[in-house]
């Protein structure tokens, strides 16, 4: 296995509350100390409620933002204190929203160009042709380029926004919620366009979404974040039928809907822990039908099988 994007203990904490003088109100841990490997061609999904630090995490991964803790590797080599291009061209980012994430007093022709001046310095000629091959590979016409964003319905803004992407030629796309816009119909063919381009072009995915269905039909593996930490980690189809995380069976039973609290067992806790006073132990405690006493003392860690799962109490050993 060659080993495309490698995070290790990768963690991000934001001040709060900021003052002029003295420190910060508090810390919010968006993501803790996360160690991932993400094998060349593969799709790794990442699935969790609304708050768990999804986009925090994918954010981090194309320079964003700045971690602060760990490191970040492509293709073997480390991306610290990289310079914005290099990330560009290594590691793209696909957002939710594609009409907003374009910008509107651009066409698309000088959006597309974009990456192809700043990363790939081509010339006139040769940006001209290297947009008729990408526009062909996402099936989108050539006369969209003189158009400008807010003239495309969802479905075609985001096969624009993708096709920015693949202009900057990397071969890592983090898919940041890339269909929850879009209506059900398009959902399928944005899909199957991107399962298209990833066996055409090679391309590894991060695959970020809170809709669990999505998550299953195109991930490889599937990560579970749960308040900024992975609590299980294994092969999509694993995780999904048989989950050893509790949480990962409440997310599995929930269908949850974004900005919707989660279903949880009579008497338990249905919101994620206060991030400014996170509870000591496991972050699932108080939602957790299995709870014990040892969950109250100690962070529980992924246990290393292979359906991976950070609890004290699972569901099943796992293999
Ligand atoms: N700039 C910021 N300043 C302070 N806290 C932040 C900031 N960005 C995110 N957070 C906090 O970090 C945590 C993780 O947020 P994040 O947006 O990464 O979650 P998410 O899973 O992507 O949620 P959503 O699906 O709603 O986008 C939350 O507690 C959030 O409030």
């Amino acid at each position: 296995m060659t080993v495309a994007l490698k995070l290790e203990e990768l963690s991000k904490t934001f001040a709060v509350g900021k003052r002029l003088f003295g420190p910060p109100k508090g810390r919010v841990h968006a993501v803790h100390p996360v160690t991932l490997e993400i094998a060349s061609g593969e799709t790794l999904g990442i699935v969790g409620e609304s708050g768990c630090g999804k986009s925090t995490l994918a954010r981090m991964l194309v320079g964003l933002l700045e971690p602060s803790g760990g490191h970040i590797e492509i293709d073997g080599e480390p991306l610290d204190n990289a310079d914005p291009a290099v990330f560009g061209k290594r590691i793209q980012y696909v957002f939710q929203d594609p009409i907003s994430s374009l910008n509107p007093r651009k066409t698309i022709r000088q959006i597309m160009e974009v990456p192809l001046k700043r990363l790939h310095r081509m010339d006139k000629a040769q940006r001209a042709a290297r947009i008729s091959e990408i526009f062909s590979q996402v099936n989108l016409r050539e006369e969209f380029l003189d158009r400008y964003p807010h003239e495309f319905s969802g479905g075609q803004a985001q096969r624009i926004g993708i096709a920015r992407a693949l202009a900057a030629e990397a071969r890592i796309l983090i898919l940041d919620e890339p269909v929850s816009a879009l209506d059900v119909s398009v959902q399928a063919q944005v899909l199957n366009l991107l399962a298209d381009l990833k066996a055409r072009l090679g391309l590894t995915y991060l695959f970020i979404s809170h809709d669990l269905a999505v998550v299953e039909a195109v991930s490889d593996r599937v990560a579970v974040l749960y308040f900024g930490s992975v609590v299980e980690l294994g092969r999509a189809e694993e995780v999904f039928a048989h989950p050893r995380h509790p949480y990962t069976r409440l997310l599995a039973d929930s269908a949850p809907v974004v900005g919707r609290a989660l279903t949880a067992p009579e008497g338990r806790e249905t919101e994620l822990p206060d991030p400014l006073n996170p509870p000591r132990g496991c972050a699932f405690r108080a939602r957790c039908p299995n709870a014990g006493p040892r969950c109250a003392g100690e962070v529980p860690m992924l246990d290393g099988r292979s359906q991976q799962a950070a609890c004290f109490h699972p569901l099943h050993p796992g293999a």
